[in-house]
């Protein structure tokens, strides 16, 4: 424990209430520039990944900040041990104290193979023995060498799995699309909703298609029923019970389970219970992506992610560029009551990166309560959205210019598109636009040039911008699997700062429990016969409806 409650009571949380009081408030991104022409420089930083030498720059000039904010931020992590609960991680310690789990998913990319331990037990040898399975079973299909039950080689990649089994995959493979194997079809089959699986058979021969069952735990309700309906479908045509072998494979931690559905242990790709769910995408949950844009790729996408660890561990916390935006986002959220993070790829491929760090953020700092068992002072967790740019502002960005909350956004591009088409027209226009953004929400546009421009009178406060809108820029070379890595990581560590600061576990997810509970009795009482009565009046009303509805009672 870090020897504090409440984050609130920390010397440096009352400097930064007193701080916001006099400069927060009042700060003026705009003057910042004009005063300080130093402040681009200041403030932004670029990460270097030596694996590949690619450059990722992080430019937090234009968010409300100044030298004195900065270095109270970081009078705050340090009083929150910060660097203490980071260093006990990397050392396998079991900071998931609910679970008593340790967080360990950087043990998946330590492509340094640097000692890492769990219970005084090296990681390194099991980690690089499931990499060099993957790396073994991804050559063998993609090759054609691994063949389906009528001798065809494999085409389409059918991935069950849901939360962290899902997301991580299906945004990796999305965004490296361009590293894709061509002629590979993709499903990602999530939903219990049977049109999910429906429609990804629909597109799927039983002959040439291989099906990876997900699941850290294998008894998650959605996978295990979407992963038997698979396997009745497979078998309706295979008939042989033989033929799953070919067909079949498993991710997970449970090898009791996944022999008892059927997939024998040497088709299984295993990881340990420290790693996360939402986490999960580095261990052999990632065995699509691997799949799909072959091992050297995948080794070079969590070599990434190490590189933005060894930053991580290793950067003052000045210059720490996933400390600082951890940083900044307690800022937003407890002293000027920022309730969301707002997060925009100008990359297409990128279009999923805000759903997976969605389930990264609200799932993980999704919580109330400290790690001295108390209920929070402060507010946590930002509600996290997004959506690819530009199409996002066209539709809710009039929000973010004119509207009345304060949403700290994060806009992401980068230099050279994988797609160059018309000249790289497009590119230049995508990044006009990106630049235009954060521009814009930051200088707004005064009643008096609306007027100038020619405005009518009482059009000229419907057209005027306050402006003052912080944003943080990224700016990367190319969007290349290192680089991806190192962005998921730059997240990972933001929300770990994030967390130790507001003194909860980042690591756990009880609060999914409930509803998973209530929907197991539900569906017994759907699967009975007569009325239901033992809830409330609504929800017996909506069930007796939806019985009679579906021709059930
Ligand atoms: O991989 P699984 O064990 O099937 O879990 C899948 C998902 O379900 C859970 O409900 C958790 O909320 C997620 O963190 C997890 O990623």
């Amino acid at each position: 424990m870090p020897g504090f409650s409440q984050a609130t009571d920390l010397a440096a949380w009352k400097a930064l209430t007193e701080h916001h009081d006099k400069l927060g408030r009042a700060i003026v991104l705009k003057e910042e520039f004009a005063k300080d022409p130093e402040r681009f420089n200041k403030f932004s930083h670029a990460f270097k990944n030596s694996a590949d030498g690619n450059e990722i720059v992080f430019d937090f000039s234009k968010n409300f900040i100044t030298e004195e904010t900065l270095s109270l931020l970081v009078k705050l992590a340090k009083e929150a041990k910060v660097e203490e609960l980071r260093d006990d991680m990397f050392k396998g310690e079991k900071i998931n104290f609910t679970e008593q789990r340790a967080v360990y998913h950087m043990a998946l990319r330590n492509t340094s193979n640097k000692p890492m331990q769990v219970d005084g037990k090296s990681v390194v040898e099991e980690v690089n023995s499931v990499l060099d399975h993957m790396k073994e079973f991804t050559e063998q299909v993609r090759s054609g060498e691994w063949k389906g039950y009528t001798g065809k080689p494999i085409d389409t990649i059918v991935n069950i799995g849901i939360g962290g089994s899902d997301l991580g995959p299906v945004m990796v493979t999305e965004a490296l699309k361009p590293y894709g194997k061509e002629g590979m079809k993709l499903h990602f089959v999530s939903n219990i909703d049977g049109t999910h699986m429906a429609e990804a058979l629909k597109a799927s021969n039983p002959e040439t298609t291989l099906f990876l069952v997900a699941s850290k735990t294998f008894t998650t309700a959605e996978t295990v029923t979407n992963a038997n309906t698979a396997k009745s479908w497979f078998l309706e045509h295979a008939k042989e019970k033989s033929a799953i072998a070919k067909h079949f494979v498993a991710l997970s931690t449970n090898t009791k389970e996944v022999e008892a559905f059927g997939i024998d242990a040497k088709n299984m790709f295993g990881f340990s219970d420290w790693v996360g769910g939402r986490y999960s995408v580095w261990s052999a949950i990632g065995l699509s992506v691997a799949l799909y844009i072959g091992y050297d790729n995948f080794h070079e996408f969590l070599a990434g992610a190490h590189a933005m660890d060894e930053h991580f561990t290793s950067t003052p916390l000045e210059k720490n560029i996933p400390a600082i935006g951890g940083l900044l986002s307690v800022w937003y959220s407890d002293f000027f009551g920022a309730q969301t993070h707002l997060v925009a790829p100008y990359d297409q491929y990128m279009h999923r990166f805000p759903a997976y760090l969605q389930q990264l953020s609200m799932e993980s700092n999704g919580k109330a309560i400290t790690r001295s068992g108390d209920y929070v002072k402060y507010t946590t967790g930002p509600i996290l959205f997004g959506e690819p740019g530009t199409n996002s502002q066209h539709s809710f960005f009039q929000l973010l210019h004119q509207g009345t909350k304060l949403i700290p956004t994060d806009f992401i591009l980068a230099a050279e598109s994988h797609n160059p088409i018309d000249n790289n027209k497009h590119q230049r226009m995508l990044a006009s636009n990106f630049f235009a953004q954060s521009e814009a929400l930051m200088v707004g546009k005064t009643p008096e040039a609306v007027k100038a421009e020619g405005a009518p009178d009482e059009l000229i406060p419907h057209k005027t911008f306050l402006g003052n809108r912080p944003t943080t820029s990224i700016l990367a070379q190319k969007i290349t699997p290192g680089a991806l890595g190192s962005l998921i990581a730059y997240y990972e560590h933001l929300t770990f700062v994030e967390g130790a600061i507001w003194n909860i576990n980042s690591y756990d997810q009880w609060g999914v429990e409930l509803g998973k509970q209530l929907a197991k009795s539900i569906l017994g009482e759907l699967e009975g016969e007569g009325k239901v009565d033992k809830h409330d009046s609504s929800t017996n009303g909506l069930i007796n409806l939806f019985k009679s509805k579906a021709g059930m009672s």
